[in-house]
């Protein structure tokens, strides 16, 4: 075909020229890093592209190209090749996106969170032993350890990097680092600089990680919460996590509207729900619910009382759900604006009914995590950003920063 041909002629350029002269390497200094974030309600796709001037100054982000599917990886647990198959049409975006003579020394990589965290190791193995045959039947640069799950912790830290890097707090001397709030569908992380030696002597000891990154090291409080994220605390809510025995048992609460009756999949297995027909509904009933669900099962560090965070995933899409704030811009909210949200609508479920049915217990839930959950006072500030210079707040940056290190491809 005339793509092969094409390709053909760049590679042979390469070969002929030395890099640095190569007609077609435009910007020698160009590279390119795939990172797949396998989430528990979807699988993404991100393309970055950077340069680096100098060994001493950081990489240039240039740009990220970004694409979705839903579900997850873990939706396809007894399905592992059809998994697979959904990676395939996203890495399928990458042969055009990368000029095929950077094609060899393009890492790709896939990191699945939570969502296969909370499968069975058999399941969990198989499902990315198929996409790891992907990898290698693509034309990229496939490391050891290319296709894993990650460690929550790292999740928490390299969201915290992506941020951090994006804000511009990493670089120079002056340095006002930011904490970091992700809510997933399955898992939920905190992750920030501390300031106080009191956090480093009263945190447990696995709260706390050295990272290196850009020759500097980080020593950060972080953990993820298995189990915590927005979907797993539905079912928690409900009484329904780990019941998957129980068949076509139906599960009530007073966050749900009245008079619905309905089913839900989640993890690949099938759960009923309904309202409380008979008995109450409304903020009051639910956050008493919720809060069986956090109180006394995180740790709370004294110091994010004072500090403001940035806060992405559910935290956004449920405050955009909501209006308050913006799709496109994000914005600015205190912790009882997510309160005074919940109040309106759960008393009020018949006039929410064309959102989702799950919208007050989902806006409570995120008002208990934060408050009785972390323990963040009703005024402190949330920064809600779903992108910082146009590029997504995940931790697949900081993830990509960190591969492209431990490859050499950056300092
Ligand atoms: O690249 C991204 N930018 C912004 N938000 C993202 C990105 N990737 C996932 N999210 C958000 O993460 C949430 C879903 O969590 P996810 O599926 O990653 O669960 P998990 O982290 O528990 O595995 C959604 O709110 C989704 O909008
Ligand atoms: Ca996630």
């Amino acid at each position: 075909t005339l793509k092969e041909q094409i390709t053909y002629i760049v590679m042979w350029f390469q070969d002929l020229f030395p890099p640095n002269v190569c007609p077609i390497n435009a910007k020698a200094n160009t590279f390119y890093g795939i990172m797949f974030d396998a989430g528990s309600t979807g699988t993404r796709i991100h393309i970055y592209t950077f340069v680096q001037k100098s060994p001493e100054s950081l990489p240039e982000l240039e740009g990220e190209i970004f694409e979705s599917v839903k579900p997850g990886l873990s939706a396809y647990a007894d399905q592992p090749e059809k998994g697979a198959e959904t990676v395939k049409r996203l890495l399928d975006m990458a042969i055009d996106a990368v000029p095929p003579h950077l094609w060899k020394k393009t890492p790709v990589v896939l990191k699945a969170t939570a969502g296969l965290r909370l499968l069975s190791e058999e399941k969990a193995q198989a499902l990315l032993l198929e996409v790891k045959e992907v990898f290698e039947e693509s034309p990229f640069l496939v490391p050891e350890d290319s296709v894993s799950i990650m460690d929550g912790s790292y999740e928490g830290i390299l969201a915290w990097i992506t941020v951090n890097f994006l804000t511009g707090q990493l670089s120079g001397q002056n340095q006002h680092t930011v904490g970091t709030l992700d809510l997933g569908g399955a898992s939920t992380q905190i992750t920030f600089l501390p300031r106080f030696e009191e956090t480093l002597k009263e945190s447990p000891g696995d709260f706390l990680t050295s990272f290196e990154m850009f020759n500097s090291t980080y020593k950060l409080y972080t953990h993820s919460y298995l189990g915590f994220g927005l979907k797993a605390a539905r079912l928690a809510t409900l009484g329904a996590l780990n019941m998957e025995a129980v068949d076509g048992q139906m599960f009530r609460s007073s966050c749900l509207p009245k008079q619905l009756e309905a089913e839900w999949h989640f993890g690949g297995v099938k759960y009923r729900y309904g309202g409380n027909k008979e008995g109450e509904t409304g903020f009051k009933p639910c956050y008493l619910e919720v809060l069986k669900v956090v109180k006394g099962k995180l740790h709370q560090p004294d110091e994010i009382r004072a500090s403001s965070f940035y806060a992405f995933s559910y935290y956004y899409d449920r405050a955009v759900d909501t209006n308050l704030i913006d799709y496109e811009q994000g914005g600015v909210l205190e912790v009882r604006d997510f309160e005074r949200k919940a109040k309106e609508v759960c008393d009020n479920m018949e006039r929410y009914n064309s959102a989702s049915p799950f919208l007050c217990m989902d806006l409570t839930y995120i008002t208990a995590l934060l408050k009785e959950g972390f323990g963040f006072t009703d005024n402190t500030l949330l920064q809600l950003t779903k992108k910082v210079n146009n590029i997504e707040t995940s931790w697949t940056l900081g993830a990509t920063f960190h591969l492209l290190q431990s490859l050499g491809i950056t300092y």
